[in-house]
Order: structure tokens, then C-alpha cells, then sequence
């Protein structure tokens, strides 16, 4: 598929990450594999995937896949894809959407317009700008990325938390004509229908779909009961 229709495939769908952090019992690629078989089964448009899975997901389906790669940091959330050199790793894999943090926390930030660049012409593939604020989403958006994704959003210090999605996010990006897509805490599938009503290219659910232990939390406490 070329760059933009890899993009096209996107236009107004579900697309679902599956991931799950070291010490998680689906942190096993086989493990993930099969969620991502449910997911493309069950209508996803996309995948999300860390760089580790990407390969034996590719094996298994001609999904668009948008590759991350998580730099964990002691007492700090992880950095997303913060190199070139990540960017590379997964393309080869077989990613055709590679995601990098485009926050101001993002140590190459001020490099982004270069690195995508260099991923378009290099690497061939899209990117997808992981952003936390409006201002991040736009200097994504003019620095040539592909797709702006409000990830971030609630996870810096420059941002606002929050319970829910950040839809008014994601309402501003579009009105200023970004290809802006939902992700971070989306729960229900309503909030995918006002996502897109409100201008989302498309939306990404995570923990909601792929993650039993989460919500075997979240049921467990309606019956009292804690971890
Ligand atoms: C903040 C951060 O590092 N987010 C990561 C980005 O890839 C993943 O841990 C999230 O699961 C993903 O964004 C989907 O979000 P949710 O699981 O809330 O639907």
C-alpha cells in the first residue's frame, strides 16, 4: 500500500492497540497476537502494536499497523518512539504507520520536522504524531505528520488530566484542519460515534477492548472487592 492509502484505510475507523506493559500475563507476543487476531476479526480498521509484536502480527494479518516503541523510564512515563533508530526497527519489522511523541517533553522535539522527513523518504511510511496539547497537535501537523493522535493528552505535565477522552481535543485539531485521531480513555463505543461526529479521522481503544485485567478490576469493584 502506498503512504496514503495506508492513511485512506484509516478514514473513519476503529483502531485498536494492543498492548500490555512487562509483568502484564498477556505480555507475550503469542498472547497478543491472538488479541489483535479478535480485534481484525471483530472490525478493527487498524492495529496499534509495540515494536516487539509487530512481526508476528504482520504474519497474521494485512491490518494497517501503526508501530510503537516505548522507552520506559524509572518513576516517569515512558517516552514513545523518541529515535530515529526506533523509527527504522520498525518499519522493518513490517509497520506501515510508524508513531513518535511530538510532546514538549519529547527529548527530539525540536528535530521532529527533520525526522519526519527523514521517515518519508527513508522509510516510506506515515507517521503518526503522539501529542498531549492543542499547540503540540499543530506544530505536528505543520511539521509534516500524517496523523496527529491526542495519546498524550492527561500523561504530561503541560496537559490536563482527565477521566474521559479528551474530545474537545480533538474537536479544536480538526476545526484548525488536522487529520486528528482519539486515543488515550476511551471506554464506551459512544464515545467513538461523538469522536467522529465531533471531526476525528479515526479512534484508537486500548485497555477498553484488550485488557481482562482492567476490567475485571473495574467489575470487581461494583462488587467491593480491590486487587
Ligand atoms: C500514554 C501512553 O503511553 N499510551 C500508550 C500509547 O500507545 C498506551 O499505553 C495506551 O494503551 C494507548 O494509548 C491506548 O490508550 P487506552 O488504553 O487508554 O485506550
Amino acid at each position: 500500500m502506498d503512504t496514503a492509502a495506508t492513511v485512506k484505510a484509516l478514514d473513519g475507523g476503529l483502531i485498536v492497540s494492543c498492548q500490555a506493559p512487562p509483568g502484564h500475563p498477556l505480555r507475550d507476543t503469542a498472547h497478543l497476537a491472538a488479541v489483535a487476531e479478535c480485534a481484525r476479526d471483530g472490525g478493527a480498521t487498524g492495529l496499534r502494536l509495540d515494536a516487539d509484536d509487530v512481526a508476528e502480527v504482520r504474519r497474521r494479518t494485512v491490518l494497517p499497523i501503526i508501530g510503537i516503541r516505548k522507552h520506559v523510564r524509572v518513576g516517569r512515563r515512558p517516552l514513545i518512539t523518541p529515535t530515529y533508530e526506533d523509527c527504522v526497527l520498525l518499519a522493518a519489522a513490517g509497520s506501515d504507520i510508524v508513531a513518535v511523541e511530538a510532546t514538549a517533553e519529547s527529548p527530539g522535539v525540536d528535530a521532529f520536522a527533520d525526522r519526519v522527513a527523514r521517515v518519508h523518504t527513508e522509510l516510506g511510511v506515515p507517521v503518526m504524531a503522539d501529542v498531549a496539547t492543542r499547540d503540540e497537535g499543530l506544530a505536528a501537523w505543520d511539521a509534516g505528520a500524517d496523523l496527529v493522535g491526542t495519546t498524550l493528552s492527561g500523561y504530561t505535565a503541560g496537559s490536563a488530566g482527565a477521566d474521559g477522552p479528551d474530545l474537545d481535543l480533538v474537536e479544536r485539531l480538526a476545526a484548525d484542519g488536522v487529520r486528528v485521531v482519539l486515543e488515550g480513555r476511551v471506554s464506551e463505543p459512544a464515545q467513538v460515534r461523538a469522536a467522529l461526529d465531533r471531526g476525528a479521522y479515526a479512534v484508537v481503544v486500548g485497555k477498553a477492548i484488550t485488557d481482562p485485567l482492567a476490567t475485571t478490576v473495574r467489575f470487581a469493584a461494583a462488587s467491593g472487592r480491590r486487587p
